[in-house]
Protein backbone atom coordinates (compact mmCIF):
# COMPACT_ATOMS: atom_id res chain seq x y z
CA UNK A 1 0.00 0.00 0.00
CA UNK A 2 1.13 3.44 -0.94
CA UNK A 3 1.25 5.51 2.24
CA UNK A 4 0.98 9.03 2.18
CA UNK A 5 1.75 9.85 5.72
CA UNK A 6 2.44 6.95 8.70
CA UNK A 7 2.30 7.73 12.34
CA UNK A 8 3.79 4.50 14.66
CA UNK A 9 3.31 5.18 18.72
CA UNK A 10 2.98 8.58 19.06
CA UNK A 11 2.80 10.47 22.50
CA UNK A 12 2.40 13.91 23.61
CA UNK A 13 1.67 15.34 27.03
CA UNK A 14 1.03 19.00 28.04
CA UNK A 15 1.46 19.27 31.81
CA UNK A 16 -0.18 16.09 33.65
CA UNK A 17 -2.43 16.26 30.35
CA UNK A 18 -1.86 13.76 28.41
CA UNK A 19 -2.49 14.72 24.73
CA UNK A 20 -1.90 11.88 23.10
CA UNK A 21 -1.20 8.18 24.19
CA UNK A 22 0.51 5.95 21.55
CA UNK A 23 -1.28 6.70 18.72
CA UNK A 24 -0.51 4.56 15.25
CA UNK A 25 -1.92 5.40 11.71
CA UNK A 26 -1.77 5.29 8.47
CA UNK A 27 -3.09 7.25 5.22
CA UNK A 28 -2.95 5.86 1.96
CA UNK A 29 -2.33 7.99 -0.84
CA UNK A 30 -5.61 9.71 -2.46
CA UNK A 31 -7.77 8.64 0.87
CA UNK A 32 -9.85 10.92 2.47
CA UNK A 33 -9.01 10.59 6.44
CA UNK A 34 -11.18 11.95 8.79
CA UNK A 35 -10.56 12.26 12.43
CA UNK A 36 -13.40 12.42 14.84
CA UNK A 37 -13.33 12.20 18.76
CA UNK A 38 -15.00 14.90 21.98
CA UNK A 39 -13.49 18.33 22.77
CA UNK A 40 -9.71 18.12 24.21
CA UNK A 41 -9.70 13.99 22.78
CA UNK A 42 -6.23 15.52 21.24
CA UNK A 43 -6.93 15.73 17.16
CA UNK A 44 -5.64 18.90 16.99
CA UNK A 45 -2.45 17.82 18.47
CA UNK A 46 -2.65 14.79 16.68
CA UNK A 47 -2.73 17.17 13.40
CA UNK A 48 -0.02 19.21 14.86
CA UNK A 49 2.36 16.33 15.19
CA UNK A 50 2.17 15.19 12.04
CA UNK A 51 2.39 18.34 10.30
CA UNK A 52 5.58 18.61 12.33
CA UNK A 53 4.37 22.21 14.00
CA UNK A 54 4.29 20.28 17.28
CA UNK A 55 7.10 17.53 18.32
CA UNK A 56 5.52 14.95 19.97
CA UNK A 57 7.49 13.44 23.30
CA UNK A 58 7.58 9.83 21.63
CA UNK A 59 6.96 8.05 18.50
CA UNK A 60 7.45 8.63 14.88
CA UNK A 61 5.48 10.38 11.93
CA UNK A 62 6.51 9.73 8.17
CA UNK A 63 5.48 12.18 5.56
CA UNK A 64 5.92 10.76 2.01
CA UNK A 65 8.51 8.88 3.49
CA UNK A 66 10.35 11.85 5.19
CA UNK A 67 9.83 13.21 8.68
CA UNK A 68 7.25 16.40 8.15
CA UNK A 69 9.49 18.76 8.60
CA UNK A 70 11.99 17.57 5.54
CA UNK A 71 9.01 17.04 3.13
CA UNK A 72 8.71 19.84 0.48
CA UNK A 73 6.72 22.94 1.35
CA UNK A 74 4.93 22.66 -2.05
CA UNK A 75 3.70 18.94 -1.51
CA UNK A 76 1.82 19.62 2.26
CA UNK A 77 -0.76 22.03 3.33
CA UNK A 78 -2.39 23.01 7.06
CA UNK A 79 -5.69 24.85 7.50
CA UNK A 80 -5.27 24.77 11.79
CA UNK A 81 -8.10 25.53 13.54
CA UNK A 82 -7.14 28.85 14.85
CA UNK A 83 -5.84 30.86 12.09
CA UNK A 84 -5.93 34.51 11.93
CA UNK A 85 -4.75 36.04 8.98
CA UNK A 86 -3.99 39.95 8.72
CA UNK A 87 -7.13 41.48 8.74
CA UNK A 88 -7.08 44.66 6.42
CA UNK A 89 -6.05 42.96 3.98
CA UNK A 90 -8.73 41.75 1.07
CA UNK A 91 -9.35 38.14 0.71
CA UNK A 92 -7.85 38.23 -2.73
CA UNK A 93 -4.67 40.05 -1.37
CA UNK A 94 -4.22 37.31 1.34
CA UNK A 95 -4.81 34.45 -1.21
CA UNK A 96 -2.05 36.45 -3.22
CA UNK A 97 0.32 36.56 -0.42
CA UNK A 98 -0.08 32.92 0.45
CA UNK A 99 0.62 31.98 -2.99
CA UNK A 100 3.43 34.04 -3.12
CA UNK A 101 5.28 32.10 -0.83
CA UNK A 102 5.31 29.10 -2.66
CA UNK A 103 7.52 28.53 -5.85
CA UNK A 104 4.72 26.42 -7.41
CA UNK A 105 0.80 28.43 -7.03
CA UNK A 106 -2.62 27.99 -8.76
CA UNK A 107 -3.92 30.96 -10.14
CA UNK A 108 -5.81 32.60 -7.21
CA UNK A 109 -8.84 33.38 -9.54
CA UNK A 110 -9.47 29.58 -9.87
CA UNK A 111 -8.79 29.73 -6.48
CA UNK A 112 -11.27 32.26 -5.14
CA UNK A 113 -13.96 30.90 -7.39
CA UNK A 114 -13.46 27.02 -6.23
CA UNK A 115 -14.05 28.33 -2.44
CA UNK A 116 -17.26 30.19 -3.04
CA UNK A 117 -15.93 34.03 -2.61
CA UNK A 118 -14.96 35.15 -6.13
CA UNK A 119 -17.40 37.74 -5.51
CA UNK A 120 -16.91 39.12 -2.54
CA UNK A 121 -12.53 39.13 -2.94
CA UNK A 122 -12.61 42.60 -2.36
CA UNK A 123 -13.26 43.13 1.21
CA UNK A 124 -11.19 43.20 4.02
CA UNK A 125 -10.54 40.32 5.86
CA UNK A 126 -12.02 41.99 8.79
CA UNK A 127 -15.09 43.21 7.27
CA UNK A 128 -15.85 39.56 6.15
CA UNK A 129 -18.46 36.89 7.96
CA UNK A 130 -17.14 34.29 9.95
CA UNK A 131 -18.17 32.06 7.18
CA UNK A 132 -16.70 33.86 4.73
CA UNK A 133 -13.37 34.08 6.22
CA UNK A 134 -13.57 30.56 6.91
CA UNK A 135 -13.49 30.19 3.13
CA UNK A 136 -10.55 32.20 2.59
CA UNK A 137 -8.65 30.02 5.16
CA UNK A 138 -9.70 26.95 3.53
CA UNK A 139 -8.46 29.09 0.28
CA UNK A 140 -5.27 29.83 1.64
CA UNK A 141 -4.35 25.98 2.04
CA UNK A 142 -5.20 25.41 -1.50
CA UNK A 143 -3.06 28.14 -3.22
CA UNK A 144 -0.17 25.33 -3.17
CA UNK A 145 -2.04 22.73 -4.73
CA UNK A 146 -0.54 20.67 -2.10
CA UNK A 147 -0.18 16.22 -2.51
CA UNK A 148 -1.54 16.14 1.52
CA UNK A 149 -3.70 18.34 2.50
CA UNK A 150 -4.37 18.62 6.24
CA UNK A 151 -7.91 20.63 7.41
CA UNK A 152 -8.76 20.68 11.13
CA UNK A 153 -12.34 21.99 11.52
CA UNK A 154 -12.77 22.95 7.79
CA UNK A 155 -16.19 23.72 7.92
CA UNK A 156 -17.43 25.22 10.84
CA UNK A 157 -19.08 28.36 11.53
CA UNK A 158 -20.20 28.14 7.39
CA UNK A 159 -23.88 27.95 6.22
CA UNK A 160 -25.13 24.81 5.11
CA UNK A 161 -25.22 25.70 1.81
CA UNK A 162 -21.46 26.93 2.05
CA UNK A 163 -20.50 23.21 3.83
CA UNK A 164 -22.05 21.81 0.79
CA UNK A 165 -19.72 23.39 -1.00
CA UNK A 166 -16.74 22.98 0.70
CA UNK A 167 -17.00 19.32 0.90
CA UNK A 168 -17.80 19.19 -3.06
CA UNK A 169 -14.76 21.00 -2.97
CA UNK A 170 -12.71 18.36 -0.80
CA UNK A 171 -14.38 15.68 -2.79
CA UNK A 172 -13.31 16.74 -6.25
CA UNK A 173 -9.54 17.22 -4.87
CA UNK A 174 -9.59 13.95 -3.78
CA UNK A 175 -10.52 12.67 -7.21
CA UNK A 176 -7.86 14.75 -7.89
CA UNK A 177 -5.50 12.46 -6.58
CA UNK A 178 -5.20 14.91 -3.01
CA UNK A 179 -4.92 13.16 0.03
CA UNK A 180 -6.82 14.82 2.85
CA UNK A 181 -6.24 14.55 6.56
CA UNK A 182 -9.95 16.44 7.95
CA UNK A 183 -10.70 17.28 11.81
CA UNK A 184 -14.58 17.50 11.82
CA UNK A 185 -17.33 17.25 14.36
CA UNK A 186 -19.59 16.55 12.02
CA UNK A 187 -20.37 13.28 11.35
CA UNK A 188 -22.79 14.09 8.41
CA UNK A 189 -19.43 15.51 6.61
CA UNK A 190 -17.23 12.49 8.09
CA UNK A 191 -19.79 9.99 6.24
CA UNK A 192 -20.20 11.97 3.47
CA UNK A 193 -16.12 12.57 2.42
CA UNK A 194 -14.50 9.53 4.04
CA UNK A 195 -12.66 6.70 2.76
CA UNK A 196 -12.18 5.86 6.66
CA UNK A 197 -12.67 7.27 9.91
CA UNK A 198 -10.87 7.15 12.79
CA UNK A 199 -12.08 8.25 16.20
CA UNK A 200 -9.60 9.47 19.11
CA UNK A 201 -11.08 9.40 22.45
CA UNK A 202 -8.64 10.99 25.22
CA UNK A 203 -5.52 10.40 23.10
CA UNK A 204 -6.18 7.16 22.11
CA UNK A 205 -7.33 5.68 18.56
CA UNK A 206 -10.04 3.84 19.52
CA UNK A 207 -11.46 2.69 16.18
CA UNK A 208 -10.84 3.30 12.52
CA UNK A 209 -12.32 1.78 9.53
CA UNK A 210 -14.90 2.65 6.27
CA UNK A 211 -17.35 4.70 7.43
CA UNK A 212 -19.76 1.95 6.60
CA UNK A 213 -17.89 -0.96 9.04
CA UNK A 214 -18.12 1.29 11.49
CA UNK A 215 -21.71 1.62 11.18
CA UNK A 216 -21.95 -2.03 10.96
CA UNK A 217 -19.86 -2.61 13.83
CA UNK A 218 -20.81 -0.28 15.98
CA UNK A 219 -24.04 1.51 15.12
CA UNK A 220 -26.58 -0.77 16.62
CA UNK A 221 -29.74 -1.80 14.46
CA UNK A 222 -32.28 0.51 12.68
CA UNK A 223 -35.32 1.51 14.95
CA UNK A 224 -38.52 3.06 15.48
CA UNK A 225 -38.56 6.09 17.82
CA UNK A 226 -41.95 6.96 18.67
CA UNK A 227 -42.35 10.28 20.87
CA UNK A 228 -44.73 9.44 23.59
CA UNK A 229 -44.48 8.95 27.51
CA UNK A 230 -46.37 5.57 27.72
CA UNK A 231 -43.09 3.94 28.70
CA UNK A 232 -42.15 0.67 28.49
CA UNK A 233 -44.81 -1.21 30.35
CA UNK A 234 -47.58 -0.40 27.84
CA UNK A 235 -45.98 -2.03 25.14
CA UNK A 236 -44.16 -5.16 27.47
CA UNK A 237 -46.35 -7.76 25.91
CA UNK A 238 -45.68 -7.06 22.33
CA UNK A 239 -43.02 -8.99 21.85
CA UNK A 240 -40.81 -6.22 20.92
CA UNK A 241 -37.56 -5.56 22.12
CA UNK A 242 -38.01 -1.58 23.37
CA UNK A 243 -36.30 1.51 25.50
CA UNK A 244 -37.66 4.10 26.43
CA UNK A 245 -36.89 8.00 27.93
CA UNK A 246 -39.68 10.29 29.94
CA UNK A 247 -40.06 11.31 26.53
CA UNK A 248 -39.55 8.63 23.95
CA UNK A 249 -40.42 4.85 23.34
CA UNK A 250 -37.69 2.84 20.99
CA UNK A 251 -38.29 0.00 19.46
CA UNK A 252 -35.20 -1.79 18.69
CA UNK A 253 -34.65 -4.04 15.13
CA UNK A 254 -37.36 -1.93 13.21
CA UNK A 255 -36.37 -2.87 9.25
CA UNK A 256 -38.42 -0.94 7.04
CA UNK A 257 -40.59 -3.05 5.90
CA UNK A 258 -41.82 -3.75 9.35
CA UNK A 259 -42.87 -0.49 10.25
CA UNK A 260 -46.21 -0.74 9.67
CA UNK A 261 -46.59 -3.50 11.80
CA UNK A 262 -44.85 -1.81 14.94
CA UNK A 263 -47.44 0.71 14.38
CA UNK A 264 -50.47 -1.98 14.53
CA UNK A 265 -48.59 -3.19 17.67
CA UNK A 266 -48.69 0.52 19.01
CA UNK A 267 -52.41 0.96 17.95
CA UNK A 268 -53.80 -2.52 19.91
CA UNK A 269 -51.56 -1.21 23.03
CA UNK A 270 -53.27 2.12 23.06
CA UNK A 271 -50.01 3.86 23.09
CA UNK A 272 -50.65 7.70 22.09
CA UNK A 273 -47.70 9.34 20.24
CA UNK A 274 -47.37 12.73 18.94
CA UNK A 275 -44.47 11.29 16.23
CA UNK A 276 -42.63 8.67 14.91
CA UNK A 277 -39.39 8.53 13.25
CA UNK A 278 -37.82 5.58 11.46
CA UNK A 279 -33.99 5.97 11.45
CA UNK A 280 -30.91 3.85 10.57
CA UNK A 281 -28.17 3.81 12.26
CA UNK A 282 -25.33 6.59 11.27
CA UNK A 283 -22.05 7.45 12.25
CA UNK A 284 -22.99 9.39 14.84
CA UNK A 285 -24.39 6.47 16.67
CA UNK A 286 -20.40 5.09 16.26
CA UNK A 287 -19.69 8.39 17.80
CA UNK A 288 -21.44 7.93 20.89
CA UNK A 289 -21.45 4.55 21.31
CA UNK A 290 -17.31 4.98 20.98
CA UNK A 291 -16.80 7.97 22.61
CA UNK A 292 -18.90 7.24 25.53
CA UNK A 293 -21.47 10.10 25.15
CA UNK A 294 -24.71 8.23 24.90
CA UNK A 295 -27.41 10.89 26.28
CA UNK A 296 -27.66 11.70 30.16
CA UNK A 297 -30.80 10.13 30.18
CA UNK A 298 -30.60 6.34 31.00
CA UNK A 299 -33.35 4.46 28.45
CA UNK A 300 -35.01 1.88 30.43
CA UNK A 301 -34.60 -1.58 28.65
CA UNK A 302 -37.37 -4.05 28.32
CA UNK A 303 -36.81 -7.51 26.81
CA UNK A 304 -37.98 -8.96 23.70
CA UNK A 305 -38.67 -11.76 21.26
CA UNK A 306 -38.36 -10.25 17.60
N1 LIG B 1 -0.48 24.06 24.04
C1 LIG B 1 -1.11 23.38 24.99
N2 LIG B 1 -0.84 23.56 26.29
C2 LIG B 1 -1.46 22.85 27.25
N3 LIG B 1 -2.41 21.93 27.02
C3 LIG B 1 -2.74 21.71 25.74
C4 LIG B 1 -2.12 22.41 24.66
N4 LIG B 1 -2.67 21.96 23.49
C5 LIG B 1 -3.57 21.04 23.84
N5 LIG B 1 -3.63 20.87 25.17
C6 LIG B 1 -4.48 19.93 25.91
O1 LIG B 1 -4.36 18.67 25.28
C7 LIG B 1 -5.64 18.04 25.19
C8 LIG B 1 -5.96 17.77 23.72
O2 LIG B 1 -6.19 19.02 23.07
P1 LIG B 1 -6.51 19.14 21.51
O3 LIG B 1 -6.60 20.60 21.21
O4 LIG B 1 -5.52 18.34 20.77
O5 LIG B 1 -7.93 18.45 21.44
P2 LIG B 1 -8.99 18.44 20.25
O6 LIG B 1 -9.44 17.03 20.11
O7 LIG B 1 -8.43 19.11 19.05
O8 LIG B 1 -10.16 19.32 20.87
P3 LIG B 1 -11.31 20.22 20.14
O9 LIG B 1 -12.27 19.26 19.50
O10 LIG B 1 -11.92 20.92 21.31
O11 LIG B 1 -10.63 21.14 19.19
C9 LIG B 1 -6.62 18.96 25.87
O12 LIG B 1 -6.78 18.53 27.21
C10 LIG B 1 -5.95 20.31 25.82
O13 LIG B 1 -6.34 21.12 26.90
Amino acid sequence: MDNALVAEDLSRSYGDTTALDGVSLAVVRGEVFALIGPNGAGKTTLVRALTGTTTPDSGTVSVFGSPPDAVDENRIALLPQAFSPPERLTGRELLEYYAGLYDHSRPVEDVLSEIGMAADAEGWYETLSGGQQRRICVGSALVNDPDLLFLDEPTTGIDPAGRRDLRDLIADLADGGTTVFLTTHDMAEAEALADRVGLLADGRLVEVGSPEALVADHGGESRLVVETDAGTDAFADSGYRVSATSRTLTIHGIRPEKIGEAVAALERAGIEYESLSWTQPSLEDVYLELAGERGAEEPVLAGGAR
